[in-house]
C-alpha cells in the first residue's frame, strides 16, 4: 500500500499502543505458568498476534475478556509442538528459540517477511555448549532445535541483540538446576532489564550477581496472576518528535517510571535543549530553543529513525552513535535512513559508528520507501507532516508490525 500525506494542520492528542516488546515477553511468560493469568493492556499488531499464537501452540488457552484484557491459561509442561512461526517478530524468534529448547522433541522456528533474511547464527554459537542441537538454515530462520537445555555455568557474546539473552533468561528459570550466565560485550541492556522485570513481575527471580552474570535458579513457579503493559516508547518516539518539531501534539498512556530502553528519547531531547512537559493531556514536548541532537543510541537503537527526523529539520549538524545496530532490523535501517532522507534533501553520512545528519529548513517533497519496515514509515511519515511537504510513503503498511493503527492515528489529527 501507498500512503499519500499532503500538508495539512496536524495537532491533538494521540493515545499510545501498549509495549509489543513487553506484551510480547509477557504473553511467553504467562504460557510458561501452570495457572491463569490475565494480562491487561496487550496489543494486537502483528508482533503480538505471532507471540499469542505461538502461545497458543505452546498449550495455552487464551480467553479475550475485552479488546485488551486476555486471561492465559498455561499448559506448557503437557503440551507437544512441532512448530512456531514467528511471523515478522525478531523478538519472537529470540525468545522462542531458546524456550523451544525446553522440549526434548525437536522444534523448528520459521518466519515471514523480512524476519527470514535476518541473520541468526548467534543461536548455533552458543546454544550446543548448552546440550542443544541447532540447525539454520543457510545462517538463517527457519531453525530446528532439539533440547532439552541443560543448566550449568555459561558465557555467551551479548554484542549482537539482546533479544537471544533475553529468551535464555526466561528458558533458564525453567529448567531443572540453577544456571550461572555471563553475558560479554552486552548491548541493548535495557531490554534484558526489562525482562528481568517482567519475569519478577510474573514471581520469577534472577539476580544479576555481578555487572552482567546472571544467577538463575531453575523450576521457579510462575505465580503472579495479574500484570499490566505499559504504554510503547518506542511508538510514541514519532509524536514526541513531531511536538518537538513544533506540532502541538502530546502523548498520553506513557509511564515516566516505565523499563523501556526508549524513553531515552526523553534525555536526548533534553540534552538537545527540548523542555518535557508532563500536562493533563499527556506528554508535549517543547523545541523551540532546540538545538541538533549529539547522542548515543547503542542501547536504545530503534530511536534512530525518530531522531533522524528531528535532526533532519534541526538545522546544524546532528550526531547519533550506534549505527552497528542497525543492519540486522526490519531492514538495513542506516542505509534505508540515508536513502530515503537524501531523497529529502537532507545529506546524512555515516562515519565509523556514527550517523552525521545535517538538518535542513525546508524538505523536498518526494515518493520515499519504507523498505518495508514499520519505524522508516512512521519516522518519514512524521517528516512530512512537520517539514509540512507532500511524500508518498511506499509499502505504509509495513506499520502492522508494531503500530496497526497509526494511520488512523495520524489522519484523526488533520484539523
Ligand atoms: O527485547 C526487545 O524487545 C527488543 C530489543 C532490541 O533489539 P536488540 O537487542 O537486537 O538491539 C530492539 O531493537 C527490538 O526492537 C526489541
Ligand atoms: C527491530 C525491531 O523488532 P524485532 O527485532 O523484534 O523484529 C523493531 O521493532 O524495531
Amino acid at each position: 500500500m501507498n500512503y499519500a500525506i499532503k500538508p495539512k494542520t496536524y495537532q491533538g492528542i494521540i493515545h499510545i499502543p501498549p509495549s509489543k516488546s513487553d506484551s510480547q515477553r509477557a504473553i511467553l511468560i504467562a504460557a510458561l505458568a501452570n495457572r491463569t493469568s490475565v494480562l491487561i493492556n496487550v496489543g494486537s499488531s502483528n508482533d503480538e498476534m505471532a507471540m499469542l499464537a505461538n502461545a497458543e501452540k505452546l498449550g495455552a488457552v487464551i480467553t479475550r475478556i475485552d479488546e485488551k484484557t486476555l486471561s492465559v491459561a498455561g499448559n506448557f509442561d503437557q503440551t507437544i509442538v512441532s512448530e512456531l512461526n514467528c511471523g515478522e517478530s525478531g523478538l519472537g524468534a529470540r525468545l522462542l528459540t531458546p524456550v523451544a529448547t525446553l522440549k526434548t522433541q525437536p522444534v523448528t522456528l520459521t518466519g515471514e517477511g523480512s524476519l527470514v533474511r535476518r541473520d541468526q547464527t548467534f543461536f548455533e554459537r552458543f546454544l550446543p555448549q548448552m546440550g542443544v542441537n541447532v540447525q539454520l538454515t543457510n545462517e538463517k530462520l527457519p531453525i530446528r532445535v532439539s533440547g532439552p537445555l541443560k543448566p550449568g555455568t555459561y558465557s555467551v557474546d551479548g554484542s549482537e541483540s539482546s533479544q537471544y539473552i533475553s529468551g535464555l533468561l526466561i528458558a533458564f528459570s525453567q529448567t531443572e538446576g540453577t544456571t550461572l550466565l555471563q553475558v560479554e560485550n552486552s548491548t541493548s541492556k535495557p531490554y534484558i532489564d526489562m525482562t528481568l522485570h517482567t519475569l519478577k513481575s510474573f514471581g520469577v527471580h534472577i539476580e544479576e550477581e555481578e555487572k552482567e552474570i546472571y544467577k538463575i535458579t531453575g523450576k521457579q513457579p510462575i505465580t503472579e496472576a495479574s500484570y499490566t503493559i505499559d504504554g510503547d516508547w518506542s511508538s510514541a518516539s514519532y509524536w514526541l518528535t513531531a511536538a518537538a518539531l513544533g506540532m502541538k501534539i502530546s502523548v498520553q498512556g506513557l509511564s515516566l517510571s516505565s523499563k523501556q530502553a526508549d524513553k531515552a528519547i526523553l534525555n536526548a531531547f533534553m540534552l538537545a535543549g527540548c523542555r518535557i512537559l508532563n500536562t493533563e493531556n499527556g506528554l508535549k514536548i517543547d523545541g523551540t530553543d532546540r538545538k541538533p541532537l549529539d547522542f548515543n543510541a547503542t542501547d536504545c537503537p530503534d530511536l534512530f529513525p525518530a531522531l533522524t527526523t528531528y535532526a533532519a529539520l534541526t538545522p546544524g549538524l546532528s550526531r547519533i552513535k550506534g549505527v552497528h545496530r542497525l543492519a540486522n532490523k526490519e531492514s538495513n535501517r542506516g542505509k534505508a535512513l540515508q536513502q530515503e532522507f537524501t531523497k529529502l534533501g537532507v545529506a546524512i553520512r555515516v562515519e565509523e559508528d556514527t550517523m552525521f545528519i545535517e538538518g535542513v529548513e525546508t524538505l523536498l517533497p518526494a515518493v520515499v520507501s519504507s523498505h518495508n519496515d514499520h519505524r522508516i514509515a512512521m519516522c518519514l511519515a512524521i517528516a512530512s507532516i512537520a517539514g509540512r511537504v507532500e511524500l508518498t510513503i511506499e509499502q505504509a503498511d509495513a506499520v502492522g508490525k508494531s503500530y496497526p493503527g497509526f494511520w488512523e492515528d495520524l489522519e484523526a489529527l488533520v484539523c
